[in-house]
């Protein structure tokens, strides 16, 4: 096993849907880690997240926590989400309407078996922790997004989780909001002392918020590592494109890395056998002519798209090999940037990554 936690989450999450859909997914967070789960959209991320909060029984595996068995199929144990030692911030947060910011964080310690009076003072302290005691007679309607987002996660974190959920905690927030609420959140997780777990989509809270990242597509795990790992040598077209990197797969003799359809790719890299041979858009030139001489790659590409990021223009080109390429408005203004022309593409070996499979 890789990660083998004394405490904290070991979990070997299987679960069959209706409709065929399947995730098998290996989680060990350990004890004050910070763990997202990253994927696109129908990757599992929610079921992994249901099953997990005991929303969603496993159809197999088992889930432990600090030790504790709460769900294994095999053994016929199933603990009920309210008897789980576990903290949840939902997307949408789910506050309770009619109660006040101070008893919606009072509700989980009251559950726990604090008195009212008892509960209300812990609440008070949380809300104080994450900056909003002059809120705590607020109801939620009159809290703002990144207000409610912190109130939430004071109710999670309220009961002393073993394990902290968050459910793409910032994406009901606008881009200013969370910015601010990022850091924030990334100041209280560093002090929780359970395990937490972030299923997102958005690659930014993952790389900010968590010591490591596990992808999930179709309900797999195809990569897990830190951002560095994940960043230098992703391993799936989505990871590549989180990452910002042309990739591609193919056979590699040395210097010379053959991709499908029989193109080949000089990298500076010797790789050989199953390889994967990596680039950034910016490192993709573009030329209205064959470019002559150098030693690099170089081959004839039509436009499929071009979009506005920032400083610079990213277009997507067709050809032997697709690709994205960012270039300067200077270098937009030499070639003819509509959708069908036809341009070379160039990129040196030296700008390129190859690596084993
Ligand atoms: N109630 C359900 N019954 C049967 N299948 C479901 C149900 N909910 C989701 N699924 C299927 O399970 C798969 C995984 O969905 P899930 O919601 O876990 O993915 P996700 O990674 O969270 O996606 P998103 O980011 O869109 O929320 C999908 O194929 C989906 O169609």
């Amino acid at each position: 096993m890789d990660h083998e936690p004394v405490t904290g989450l070991d979990a070997q999450l299987i679960v069959r849907r209706a409709g065929g859909f399947q995730l098998d997914v290996r989680l060990t967070v350990a004890a004050g880690e910070v763990v997202a789960l990253l994927g696109p959209n129908g990757a599992g991320k929610s079921t992994a997240l249901r099953a997990l909060a005991g929303l969603l029984p496993l159809s197999d595996g088992h889930i432990t926590l600090d030790g504790r068995i709460l769900d294994r199929p095999g053994d016929g144990v199933l603990v009920p989400p309210e008897r789980r030692p576990i903290g949840v911030v939902f997307q949408d947060y789910l506050l309770f309407p009619h109660l006040s910011a101070v008893d919606n964080v009072a509700f989980g310690p009251r559950h726990h078996g604090q008195r009212t009076a008892e509960a209300r003072a812990t609440a008070a302290a949380w809300l104080d922790r994450v900056g909003l005691a002059a809120y705590a007679r607020s109801k939620p309607r009159q809290l703002s997004g990144g207000q409610a987002q912190r109130v939430a996660l004071a109710r999670a974190l309220a009961v002393e989780p073993s394990l902290l959920l968050l459910d793409e905690p910032l994406a009901a927030l606008d881009a200013r909001t969370r910015l601010e609420t990022r850091a924030q959140l990334h100041r209280h997780l560093g002090d929780h002392p359970g395990a937490t777990l972030l299923v997102t989509h958005d690659p930014l809270d993952a790389l900010v918020l968590a010591d490591r990242l596990i992808i999930v597509e179709d309900g797999v795990v195809v990569q897990e590592g830190d951002a560095a790992a994940i960043t230098a040598r992703p391993r799936t077209d989505y990871v590549a494109q989180l990452v910002g990197l042309n990739l591609y797969r193919g056979h590699a003799d040395g210097h010379s890395i053959t991709v499908a359809g029989g193109f080949t790719l000089t990298a500076a890299d010797t790789v050989r056998g199953d390889a994967f041979v990596a680039f950034p858009p910016s490192a993709l030139a573009l030329y209205p002519n064959q470019p002559d001489g150098s030693p690099r790659n170089t081959w004839p590409a039509t436009i499929t798209g071009v979009q506005q990021h920032g400083d610079y223009l990213r277009i997507q080109l067709s050809g032997p090999i697709e690709a994205a390429a960012d270039i300067t408005p200077a270098a937009a203004v030499r070639l003819q940037l509509s959708p069908g022309q036809p341009v070379w593409a160039a990129v040196k070996a030296t700008e390129t990554r190859a690596y084993p499979a």
